[in-house]
């Protein structure tokens, strides 16, 4: 127990929450929690001046992060009793309960490079606290963060603080992008750790007070600090563990004329197993699956457990082998050669439904072919130009001007199929399969060939169209 039992936080009614970090999670959480509670003023703040301008934009298609119902919740809220703000200072000093929720992503540099939390953003937040507050505060870890980390947080807090008392709370975050709004809305369960104190149950009480507004009592789950906050890191592994699974059992059954569709839905009507989450795809991306595993094979290691630490390693391997074969399987049916060939992406966000590309599995795959030299042409509803330059850009696998000069962002997939020798499906987006695809063969050089990622589009037409169709997990 690190909580001094005379920290006593006084139960009161919370008027106002402070989160800072306006990102995919600290953005759409406040949105659903200021419609939620129309008493409770809550501003959201961060050090990136031109994210919060997009929160404020008058034309709503202008916010930085695209979500549905994520519009039609800030236009009912923003400037009533949610802000956007740059103030970060005074939103602390101002706010009973103060949301970290900054980015926490995989070191770069020193101590656990490639693989440990970078936990800089966290201590630079804690230390803000720390130096502005003036009355006592709940601090609730949002952002996802290694097992042990509140310890860190509150000692920092009381050896800088200002005398004021702070109880520090895990509150990890489960929604998925793409439905994070339905997910917020409408959530499995809401996990609070705090400490087993007097002050730390209040803390507790309080925050769970807040999610009452509109979830029923039963779906919060309280538990002490350091649960909660291992927790997150395990049900990001479990669920990254099953797209891993059925990934490897795709690899199995494309060797042995098996569907890994029927395989996964032959296996998911136990109820043991459940069939949720067994879509074989090109692979996990996101911003959250590797770092979170990742994260959890340093801590293994750290704490001596190297066969625990082997085990969860194992998920990121067939990930990695998991793209890694998609793209070799392009080049193999081209003859094995792509070079100078046009290929067309559909799709670069790492899931449907989002504009976020974060280790989506599209970049790895287009990294592979343009090392082979082929010439990509990449189409995503959601996804500018600049991201998927900043994406390839930051492999450092060829100068900037290289991928220009070998790949090309375009708006209309229709133009871009001309003359194109492949198609590559990286995401799911629903519109891929409303397109004339008897018009799109008659573009394409023939053979014409499809390599479907993510299972979208209905083999037997597509082979009836004329089309070489091949897709994950069945020949
Ligand atoms: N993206 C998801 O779907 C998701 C879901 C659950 C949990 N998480 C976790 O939530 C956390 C945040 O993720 P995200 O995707 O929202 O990240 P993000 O990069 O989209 O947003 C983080 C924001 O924090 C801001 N920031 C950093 N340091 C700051 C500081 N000192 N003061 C003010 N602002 C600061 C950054 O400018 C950025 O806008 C991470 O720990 C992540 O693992 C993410
Ligand atoms: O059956 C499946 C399910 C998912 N995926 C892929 O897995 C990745 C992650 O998908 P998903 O989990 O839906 O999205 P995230 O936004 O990354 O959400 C995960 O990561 C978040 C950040 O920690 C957690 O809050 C969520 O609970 C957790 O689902 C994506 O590339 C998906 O295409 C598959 O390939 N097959």
């Amino acid at each position: 127990m690190y909580f001094n039992t005379e920290d006593i936080i006084p139960m009161k009614e919370i008027t106002k929450i402070c989160c800072i970090g306006a990102g995919y999670v600290g953005g759409p959480t406040m949105s659903v929690i200021a419609k939620k509670c129309p008493h409770i003023q809550v501003t959201v703040v961060d050090i990136n001046a031109d994210r919060i301008a997009q929160w404020n934009e008058a034309d709503l298609d202008k916010l930085p992060i695209y979500e549905p119902g994520l519009k039609e919740i800030v236009a009912a809220t923003r400037n009533k009793n949610l802000f956007f703000s740059t103030e970060v200072d005074k939103a602390i000093d101002e706010a009973d309960v103060i949301f970290i929720s900054v980015n926490t992503p995989t070191k770069t540099y020193g101590k656990g490079k490639g693989q440990a939390a970078d936990l800089k953003f966290i201590e630079l937040c804690a230390r803000n606290i720390a130096k502005v507050a003036t009355t006592d505060k709940i601090v609730v870890e949002k952002s996802t963060l290694p097992v042990r980390t509140a310890g860190a947080i509150k000692n920092i807090l009381d050896n800088t603080g200002n005398g004021v008392n702070f109880e520090i709370l895990s509150n990890p975050e489960f929604l998925a992008e793409g439905t994070a709004i339905q997910d917020l809305l409408n959530a499995d369960r809401v996990l609070i750790g705090g400490d087993e104190t007097p002050s730390g149950q209040k803390a507790k009480d309080l925050l769970s007070q807040i999610y009452e507004n509109w979830l029923p009592k039963e779906r919060i789950l309280q538990t002490n600090v350091w649960s909660s906050e291992l927790s997150k890191l395990v049900a990001n592994a479990f669920l990254a563990q099953r797209v891993s699974s059925i990934n490897s059992i795709s690899a199995l059954c494309e060797k042995t004329d098996a569907n890994v569709e029927e395989v996964a839905r032959a296996i998911g009507y136990d109820s043991r197993i459940g069939s949720k989450f067994l879509s074989s795809s090109v692979g996990f991306g996101g911003s959250c699956f590797q770092k979170d595993i990742l994260n959890l094979v340093y801590i293994s290691h750290s704490l001596g457990l190297q066969e625990v630490a082997d085990y969860w390693e194992q998920v990121i391997i067939m990930n990695d082998y998991q793209k890694r074969r998609f793209a070799d399987n392009i080049i193999s049916t081209l003859y094995n050669t792509v070079s100078g060939k046009k290929i067309v992406f559909f799709g670069w966000a790492f899931k449907k439904d989002t504009n976020d590309t974060r280790e989506s599995a599209a970049i790895y795959v287009a990294d592979a072919l343009l090392e082979e030299r082929a010439e990509l042409s990449v189409f995503d509803p959601q996804v500018k130009e600049q991201i998927v330059f900043r994406d390839l850009d930051y492999l450092n696998t060829r100068t900037p001007e290289e991928n220009r000069n070998l790949l090309t962002v375009v708006n209309d997939p229709m133009e871009q199929v001309e003359n194109a020798h492949a198609i590559a499906i990286l995401t799911e987006w629903d519109e891929f399969k409303t397109y004339d695809w008897e018009k799109i063969y008659d573009k394409m050089l023939k053979p014409a060939f499809i390599f479907d990622g993510r299972r979208l589009l209905d083999k037997a037409k597509m082979e009836e169209i004329g089309f070489n169709y091949y897709r994950i997990g069945q020949v």
